[in-house]
This record gives structure tokens, C-alpha cells and sequence, in this order.
């Protein structure tokens, strides 16, 4: 309760200091023409710097001072460290225009009065505001209530704006700007200038000032200023009318800042007045029931103020400020719809009245939300409300000068601004100080060279053990492409179409079941293995690619490995039928081709695509003799024979390591899609190369063996049997009729000697155990009895 009690009688003098007109002129108001480069600043820009963005350039550190409603604790901890400062981040002053109209129906004129301590009373109705200015104040006592504190935070590294709101005709240009005569005479101290000429005229003499009382301090000041307008939900460039409809761009180093938007370097207020006089000379005017020269576009004159300490450093850096000083004079909107302006008018009319709604439904937004609750969208509204994200809500000191009429006819548009003033006090501003001091840039150093360090350290591989599995990232596709050259043969691996492809769920069970399945395949495979090195005994084992340099007329075609033949075989063929022989063409042009599922993100990475990009209906190009014309093949890309040649060379694991390796890599994969669930839904397109390692041989001896039904038959997985010709289904029955979307074709009888460096059985296994990694439920098929039975059939008439 104390502490509450503490807080309200804070607040209350800080309202009461505020509502009274007491600050005295800061200094006096000669203006003294000071040659702010006292000391040379990092950078020294010509006086005129066009086409530079409008904001500091780089982002000083902040420093929080001061926060409005801020949490209990915070608030205190914030006060035990931060030097005492009061200033609230966003006031509100009311100013009262002189009655330019005589009552016509002897109602009162003065209806708006101030009421203790710190109100304004329309009617019953009352507003908390900072300050009160009525219709007698002069433009020095608007001057003293707001412009004396915009000098005094900018001058401490706070942004700090001026916001003019209100109804056409109630003075708001005339209290920011004041009249054009005076603003030219700027040396006297004209009774109409606005607070604006007058903020420039103090600050510059202030800037002398601090520089010649403490040379010692070597501060140096740059400031340079820019003028837009919002005309029509577009920004145009005051100080250069060709600039039109510029664009508002934001990032973490500038902030806000609108693209191109000339920024003048000022040294002087003759500088800073003659860009005020360009900038309004070039604003849209109309004309309103109110007003006979009506501001039609909101206008935004920024000035940037750098200044640097030097110290007594190496590098002679001790701290750099960077603040803001920012007008707004908004464009009121008109007492009367039907004010007889021109169809232009109107429309500048609408687009005053939205822009402003947008702004008060922003101001509703911030100054209802709660801290945590702020994001970027309602600031992106409109041009006005985004190049004012700093303004409303941001980093800056901002006081709203609220322009009313005591008169009655404008009563309506009185209460508004009023309530809008009320609703923009409650605004979460958080003026900071915006400054970079020397351990602000060591610290910022050490940063950088950290995470240098781990950006070297990431490079280099030396992150420790890999986060996301052993098939991410690299490990995958080493691993695969192990697992290929394991094979010895060239898998292409083309990108298949996802929307076609068969979805294929596996579970856990399934894969448990697969896996014991593999294991005693494993060690059966090993025998079987050893009968096969038995029988193939006497045979040219040799895998080296130059061993069969059946090199063709095709040379310069696509190359790729196929199934070389020896004499043996070639007598075979010979001495079959005309089926057999159609049969040996089909399987002899067959090749593996495995398209692994895209979605297989951890094992999916486009360097692996040594292979075509196949799409659904490319995959129906070459058929088999003998075969439906919509059998499917992959492999007629002429791009790939490089690939493919290059990974035939690479293989120089014997046929052992190769089994090995292969069942490890599998076991991998295996594991991998019992961890992560997202690759359960694989997509099979399938396209059966020669598993055997053979010597290359041209696109054009070789074309598929992947059969595809035509498209809209059935898609259940079955495999022809080679021997018989006729489809089995997964379980090695013989269906009487299947329509299938993907077919393997086993080849048989057509394995050269020779060239079957690795067994077949194995090579099949293998191959087969590849797809595992794809479709874990066909492999597991082929595991029961009835595939088994047929794999062995296809085995023996090999063998
Ligand atoms: N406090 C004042 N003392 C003397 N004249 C004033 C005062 N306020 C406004 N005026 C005069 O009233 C007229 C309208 O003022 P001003 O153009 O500043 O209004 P405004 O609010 O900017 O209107 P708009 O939104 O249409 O631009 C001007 O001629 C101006 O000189």
C-alpha cells in the first residue's frame, strides 16, 4: 500500500509539473551560426547527401531509462539503477485555438475549460492530459511546454516526437511550423514562429554551448534531416518532388526507413529553416470549411542528431549518441463532409479520414495491449501508421499537441481528439538511450569473434556427434552412396512425382519383424554366398569396369552398366524359343531404378540425384519388347551416364565388404525410420535396374524392366515371374488377374558369368533390401514363404 500510495503521489507531481507552463527558456534565442566539427566525426559527409536512407545508419545500443507502465519490480529495479528521470514516454498537450468565428446562435464559445489538477472538461466529459494550453497561449509558451523537452532528450540520446493531431483549421501547422514570414527572419524572435524553427534555433545554440563550456569533452555534433509526406497512402520526398510513391524498408540494422528519401546534413537553423521552407512549399494543400489553406498531406520532418565523445582509448572511440527528432503534422480531417471541395478534394478527404482511423485504431491496439502481446501487424496498416512504428509504441518520447476549437460547431470533432489523446497517454512507448559506448563495441567484438569460432568450428565438422540421427545431413549421404557402390551397380534415383506415388505405411511390428527376417538372411545369405563362389568358380570374377570393355558404336550415347553376357549364355538365348528370346530382350534391356521418395527428408538430398528427373508421365517412355506400352522406365537420361560410370568406377568393395556394409547401412535405415515417424509414409516408384555390377553399356541396349500398368488399374504390388510370365502377387500366388501400377520384373537367365562379380542371390538380396529402405512392407512380403519361394525359383533357374 505504501508502495502504491509512493507511486500515485509520484505520478501526480509529474502530471501537475508538466500541466504548468514553467520551463523557462533553456537559452537564449540568437542564433549563433556554431561550426559544430569540433572534432572530426568518423564519417564526414558533404553538406547535401541525397538518397540516403532516413535513418542513423548503424543501431546504436540501447539503454533503458525510462518505460511507461512498467512491471512493479522492474519499475523499482529500473529506478535503484537508471538516474532519476520522470519524463513519462508520451504526453499529451491540449492547445485551445483562438476563436476566429463570432456565436451566430448565442450558445457559449468557451466550453472547453481546464479543471484541476491536470484536465480538460468538455461538458460532463473530462481528459487527463500533461499539459493545457488555452486560446491566449502564445507560440514561445507552446515552445516552452514541449519543444524545451524535445531538445533536452535528444540532447541525452532519446528520440523524441511531435505529433499534431486534430481537426482541420485548429492550428496544428500553425503551432509546429508557424508562419512562413517568420521562419525566414529566423535571427528574431518572431511572436508566430513554431516550436519547430524554435526546437532547431535552441538546439543548434545549446550544441554550441556544451562545446565551448567543456572543449575538453571533444563532442562532436552531425545532424541531417529529411522531409516527407504521406499524400494518398504514398510517400513522396519533400525536399525532392521527383522522388515519388517511396517505399518503407526495415531491418535489425537501420529500423524503419523509407528508400531514397533525401537526408540533408545541417550545421545551422538557416540550414535546417530553408529545408523547412522547401519541404512545406512542396506540401499538398486544399481548401476546407475550416480552412482556406488545409494541409492535405501528412507531413514528417526527421532530424538525426550524432554525436561523439572521444576518450582517451587506443582507438580514440569513447561513445557515440544517436537521436531523433521527428515532427508529425497530420492532416485533420474536415468539420464538413459536404464542404464543397473539388472531386480531388474528396478524395484527398477520404484518404485523410482512413489514414487517421487507421492511426487511431493503432493508438486503440498499443495502448490496450500488453507488453508481451506487441507485434509488427498493426503497425503495417498504412504508410502513416508503418513509418511511424518509432513514434507509436517504439523507442521514442513522444508528445501528442492536441489542436481544438472552443467553438461549437466543432464540439464533435473536439471530444475526438480529445479521446484520441486520452487513448495515445496510454501508449507502451520505451524511450531509450540510443547509444554505443566503447564496451558496447568490445562486447559487441567478442561476439563476433565467438561466433566466428563457431561458424569455424561448424565448418570443419567438429560439432560432436551428430544431432538428428546418423542419416542426416552428410552422414546420409555418404551413407547411401555406400550402400550403392555396395551394390555394385548404379542406382538412379530419379525424382518422382510425389502425387502418383503409393503411400506405404509402416509400423513398428513390421519393421521388428523385417529386421529378424534380415538377420537370418544374413547369415543364410553368407552360405549361400559360398555355394555361389563354389559354382561361379572358373568364371571371370574380375568387377573392374576395364575387364568388359564392350565398348559400341553408342559410345558417345549415355553409358551405363547393363548385364554383359558370355558365350555360355549367348548359346542359351539362341536355343530358346521366340518368347524366351522376347523375354531375354525384356529383361536383358532391364536396369534397377529406385526412386527414393522425396519425402524422406533425412534421407532425401538432391546430390543424389545423379539420376533423371522423372516425372509421372516421362516414367512411361521406353517399353520392353513384349510389353504393354505403358511400361515404365526412368533411365533414358542421357545426363546420367556420367554418374552412373563414375559410380561403377568407385566400387571397389569386394563382394563380402560389400554384403557387409550393405546390411550395416540397412540396419541403419532401419533403425532410422523405427525413430523418426515422418518418413513412414514412403513413396515407391520403382524401377528395376541390373543388380549385378556389369560394364557400362549404352542407353540405347539397355530400357526398363519397371512395368506399370496403365494408370487407374489397381495398385497393388506384384512381381512377374520371369520363368512363367506371369504376375505373382505379394505373396508369390499367381492371381488371375492383377493390375498393377508397379511391377518388378526379376530377370533371370540372362546374368553372364563374367560379369556377375557380386552373386546374383546376393545382388537380389541386396537390391531388394535397398528398397527396405523404402518399402518396408514389400520386402517383408517377399520374406514370407510365397516370395521367398519365388525369389528362390527365379534364383534356381539361374543358377
Ligand atoms: N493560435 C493561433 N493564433 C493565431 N492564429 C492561429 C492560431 N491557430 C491557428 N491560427 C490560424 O488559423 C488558420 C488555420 O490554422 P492551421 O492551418 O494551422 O490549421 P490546421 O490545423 O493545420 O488545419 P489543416 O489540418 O486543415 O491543415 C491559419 O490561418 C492560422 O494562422
Amino acid at each position: 500500500m505504501e508502495m502504491l500510495r509512493r507511486n500515485l503521489k509520484r505520478q501526480a507531481s509529474r502530471s501537475l509539473s508538466a500541466f504548468a507552463v514553467s520551463s523557462p527558456r533553456a537559452v537564449d534565442q540568437e542564433n549563433h551560426h556554431p561550426n559544430l566539427a569540433a572534432a572530426s566525426p568518423p564519417m564526414s559527409p558533404s553538406k547535401n547527401s541525397p538518397r540516403q536512407g532516413a535513418s542513423p545508419r548503424s543501431k546504436p545500443v540501447q539503454r533503458s531509462v525510462s518505460s511507461v507502465a512498467p512491471s512493479k519490480a522492474a519499475a523499482e529495479e529500473e529506478q535503484a539503477s537508471a538516474p532519476a528521470d520522470d519524463t513519462p514516454a508520451v504526453k499529451v498537450v491540449v492547445r485551445v485555438r483562438p476563436t476566429v468565428c463570432r456565436p451566430v446562435d448565442g450558445k457559449d464559445l468557451f466550453f472547453v475549460r481546464k479543471t484541476p489538477p491536470c484536465s480538460v472538461a468538455v461538458g460532463d466529459r473530462s481528459f487527463v492530459v500533461d499539459g493545457f494550453l488555452d486560446d491566449r497561449a502564445s507560440q514561445a509558451d507552446a515552445f516552452d511546454m514541449v519543444g524545451v523537452p524535445m531538445i533536452e532528450s535528444a540532447l541525452a540520446g532519446f528520440n523524441a516526437s511531435l505529433v499534431c493531431y486534430g481537426q482541420s483549421g485548429t492550428g496544428k501547422t500553425y503551432t509546429m511550423w508557424g508562419a512562413l514570414a517568420a521562419m525566414i527572419d529566423s535571427s528574431s524572435d518572431h511572436a508566430d514562429k513554431g516550436i519547430a524553427p524554435r526546437v532547431f534555433q535552441n538546439l543548434f545554440a545549446q550544441i554550441q554551448g556544451r562545446q565551448e563550456s567543456s572543449p575538453e569533452k571533444q563532442t562532436s555534433y552531425q545532424c541531417r534531416c529529411s522531409f516527407l509526406e504521406v499524400y494518398n497512402e504514398q510517400i513522396n520526398d519533400l525536399l525532392d518532388p521527383s522522388q515519388r510513391n517511396l517505399q518503407i524498408r526495415e531491418n535489425a540494422g537501420n529500423g524503419i526507413h523509407v528508400e531514397n528519401l533525401t537526408d540533408e546534413y545541417v550545421s545551422t537553423v538557416e540550414d535546417v529553416n530553408q529545408i523547412l521552407m522547401k519541404g512545406l512549399s512542396n506540401r499538398k494543400v486544399g481548401t476546407t470549411s475550416m480552412n482556406l489553406k488545409s494541409s492535405r498531406s501528412h507531413v514528417i520532418f526527421t532530424c538525426v542528431i550524432e554525436a561523439w565523445s572521444k576518450g582517451f582509448s587506443s582507438n580514440g572511440f569513447s561513445s557515440s549518441r544517436t537521436s531523433r527528432i521527428t515532427f508529425v503534422d497530420l492532416a485533420g480531417p474536415d468539420i464538413d463532409e459536404l464542404d464543397g471541395g473539388s472531386k480531388h478534394c474528396t478524395r484527398e478527404e477520404r484518404h485523410v479520414k482512413k489514414s487517421l482511423s487507421k492511426l487511431g485504431k493503432l493508438v486503440n491496439i498499443l495502448s490496450e495491449a500488453q507488453e508481451t502481446q506487441k507485434d509488427d501487424s498493426p503497425h503495417k496498416q498504412s504508410c502513416l501508421t508503418h513509418v511511424l512504428k518509432d513514434t507509436f509504441g517504439g523507442n521514442s518520447r513522444v508528445t501528442f499537441l492536441c489542436s481544438i476549437s472552443s467553438e461549437h460547431r466543432c464540439r464533435t470533432g473536439t471530444l475526438s481528439t480529445l479521446r484520441f489523446g486520452e487513448r495515445a497517454k496510454l501508449m507502451p512507448n520505451k524511450a531509450l538511450i540510443n547509444e554505443i559506448s566503447e564496451d558496447d563495441v568490445n562486447g559487441l567484438s567478442d561476439q563476433i569473434r565467438q561466433l566466428k569460432d563457431e561458424l569455424t568450428r561448424t565448418k570443419s565438422g567438429d560439432t560432436g556427434s551428430c544431432k538428428s540421427g546418423y542419416f542426416s545431413g552428410q552422414n546420409a549421404r555418404e551413407s547411401l552412396h555406400n550402400l550403392r557402390v555396395s551394390l555394385n551397380r548404379s542406382l538412379i534415383l530419379p525424382h518422382i512425382e510425389i502425387d502418383s506415388e503409393e503411400e506405404m505405411d509402416v509400423d513398428e511390428e513390421d519393421v521388428h519383424e523385417l529386421r529378424d527376417q534380415i538377420r537370418k538372411l544374413h547369415s543364410s545369405s553368407e552360405d549361400a554366398f559360398e555355394d555361389f563362389m563354389d559354382a561361379e568358380s572358373g568364371n571371370d570374377t574380375s568387377c573392374s569396369m576395364g575387364e568388359n570393355p564392350r565398348t559400341t558404336e553408342d559410345d558417345d550415347q549415355p553409358v551405363i552398366d547393363d548385364y554383359d553376357e558370355g558365350p555360355d549364355m549367348e548359346e542359351h538365348k539362341m536355343s530358346n524359343n521366340t518368347k524366351a528370346d522376347q523375354d531375354l530382350v525384356s529383361v536383358r534391356k532391364s536396369f534397377l531404378s529406385i526412386g527414393a521418395s522425396p519425402q524422406l527428408s533425412p534421407m532425401q538430398d538432391p546430390t543424389l540425384c545423379s539420376s533423371p528427373k522423372i516425372h509421372n508421365k516421362a516414367r512411361k517412355s521406353i517399353t520392353s519388347p513384349g510389353l504393354p506400352p505403358s511400361k515404365i522406365s526412368v533411365s533414358d537420361c542421357p545426363s546420367d551416364s556420367n554418374a552412373v560410370r563414375s559410380s561403377l568406377q568407385s566400387s571397389k568393395l569386394s563382394p563380402t565388404d560389400s554384403l557387409a556394409a550393405s546390411l550395416q547401412r540397412g540396419l541403419h535405415i532401419i533403425e532410422y525410420h523405427q525413430q523418426d515417424p515422418a518418413p513412414r509414409k514412403s513413396f515407391v516408384g520403382l524401377s528395376f535396374d541390373h543388380f549385378a555390377l556389369n560394364p557400362r553399356q549404352s542407353v540405347a541396349k539397355v530400357s526398363s524392366s519397371i512395368q506399370a500398368s496403365p494408370e487407374g488399374q489397381g495398385a497393388a504390388s506384384s512381381a512377374l515371374c520371369s520363368s512363367c510370365k506371369k504376375a505373382m502377387d505379394i505373396d508369390g500366388n499367381q492371381p488371375e488377374n492383377i493390375n498393377t501400377e508397379k511391377q518388378i520384373v526379376i530377370p533371370t537367365g540372362v546374368m553372364s558369368n563374367e560379369s556377375a562379380n557380386v552373386p546374383l542371390k546376393v545382388c537380389y538380396l541386396m537390391a531388394y533390401f535397398y528398397i527396405s529402405s523404402i518399402s518396408f512392407r514389400r520386402i517383408k512380403h517377399f520374406l514370407k514363404p510365397g516370395g521367398q519361394h519365388h525369389l528362390n525359383n527365379c534364383f534356381k533357374e539361374r543358377d
